[in-house]
């Protein structure tokens, strides 16, 4: 019987509280787009389209459930008191911009969620997981313990899936999930080699970093999460983001750079040492025909790169050798990136079509389509072990639609996150949501 192998992406759902408040310094969109009205509706159905969508083209989708917000336990161990609603009274009143931090929707972009290794390439042979403690920004570090418990309710079954506890809590090991990891391999069920990406050395200050925004992930995380997954020096590389690029708003590898099978698609100013790294790439993925392809600075510049996500899209595969790019539609909007696009899927290259996505919503906190998804790579019988309730389809898409209908609302400004209706409006959602898709009780408020 031959084994298959498929990507599955897993996308976040947008949550109820989906807004713009301005809390990712070094992001420059949820910089520029601070304090704006969102749309935590569009912003669902958004995300359920690209999902539907990759669906229909016969790629293996799930859904990954958002978290709970606003975090009124962050707010208890920082001290406010009484029941819920009195809890965000007194926080929205007394520490506004600490009360917007704790409602942010941010656990949407799941490619910070975790990172996984696929059991081709681990010691065990099991999948790995690893939930991102995202220590950088503290409304991000509210995420790994919940993300971890969605993890292992849709990945139940230690035969298969073996889930780690998320780093140490602290920015030496600042650790930002799969947003800076991509795996390239000659088919999924190989073994691939899997590239670890770092802005700084958290114990060497006289190694090269950034000067102007933040580097969210070191070089030491890396090494902790291939150590914990049983990789091997043949099948990890390890590569500094330019640091320059980091000061242009690069604040995760996957906004200048994504990989799939045997093709890396990056910007020519993405990392530091590039000919060496890409020899040391090459090396220890074999003999097979490897794709490189570098966008120059004289076709698209860093800030365009950075304005219309040319890099965080999906690369997916269509067929055998053949893949689609899934680009948002602020790349179909810039006429330099979208004559480059136009230009890339006509070349010899395994990239044949171009799909454009309005994610507008997620796109004006940095988020793009590449943001997310978490990719798992699995063969048939790990992919027979997850909660099928989980999976992208019809059904399941309509649900998910009359979901958002009945509880999301169509428009929230920041001053609206005070409104201790939203908990209630939020928890009830989740509460449903986690019966639709089979979760059990992975929320706080469920567990009280
Ligand atoms: N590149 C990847 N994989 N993910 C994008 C994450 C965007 C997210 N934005 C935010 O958290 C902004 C929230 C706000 O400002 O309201 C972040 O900066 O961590």
């Amino acid at each position: 019987m031959t084994v298959k192998h498929f990507e599955v992406n897993f996308d976040g759902l947008v949550g109820p509280t989906h807004n713009y408040a301005g809390l990712s310094f070094g992001n420059v969109a949820s910089q520029s787009n601070a304090k704006a009205a969102s749309s935590p509706r569009d912003a669902a159905k958004q995300g359920l389209q690209k999902m539907k969508a990759l669906s229909d083209m016969g790629l293996q989708q799930g859904v990954f459930a958002p978290h709970e917000r606003p975090d009124t336990y962050a707010l208890r161990r920082l001290g406010f008191k009484g029941n819920d609603h009195e809890v965000i009274h007194a926080a929205a009143t007394q520490a506004p911009e600490l009360f917007q931090a704790v409602s942010s929707a941010s656990s949407m972009w799941t490619a910070n969620a975790a990172t996984v290794s696929p059991s081709a390439d681990t010691s065990n042979g099991k999948v790995h997981f690893t939930p991102a403690n995202l220590t950088n920004k503290f409304h991000r570090s509210l995420e790994p313990v919940t993300s971890g418990r969605i993890l292992q309710s849709m990945f139940n079954n230690p035969r298969h899936f073996e889930h780690h506890l998320h780093l140490p809590d602290n920015d030496h090991f600042g650790d930002e999930g799969a947003a800076n990891h991509t795996r390239l391999c000659s088919d999924y069920g190989n073994a691939g080699v899997e590239l670890f990406t770092y802005g700084r050395y958290a114990f060497d200050s006289s190694k090269p970093a950034p000067q102007k925004y933040p580097a969210r992930q070191t070089y030491e995380a890396c090494q902790a999460l291939a150590r914990l997954h049983g990789l091997s020096d043949e099948n990890a590389v390890f590569m500094q983001q330019n640091p320059a690029v980091i000061d242009q708003g690069v604040f995760h590898n996957d906004v200048i750079a994504v990989g799939n099978q045997n093709v890396l698609f990056y910007h020519q100013q993405a990392f530091l040492n590039t000919d060496a790294k890409l020899r040391e790439i090459q090396n220890k993925f074999g003999e097979k025909e490897l794709f490189f392809i570098e966008v120059k600075d004289s076709e698209v510049s860093v800030q365009d790169a950075v304005q219309t996500y040319l890099f965080n899209t999906q690369l997916v595969a269509t067929g055998a050798g053949t893949m689609a790019i899934i680009a948002p539609t602020e790349c179909q909007e810039n006429d330099r990136v979208a004559s480059y696009l136009a230009d890339l899927v006509s070349r010899d290259t395994p990239i044949r079509q171009v799909h454009y996505f309005d994610v507008k919503q997620s796109m004006r906190n940095g988020g793009g389509p590449a943001c997310l998804r978490l990719r798992v790579a699995l063969n048939d019988q790990e992919l027979a072990a997850v909660n099928p309730a989980v999976m992208m389809n019809d059904s399941l898409f309509e649900r998910l639609n009359n979901w958002v209908d009945k509880h999301y609302r169509d428009r929230l400004a920041v001053d609206d996150l005070r409104d201790p209706a939203l908990l209630d409006e939020s928890r009830t959602a989740l509460d449903e949501l986690t019966q639709i898709l089979k979760l059990g009780s992975v929320y706080p408020f469920q567990q009280d």
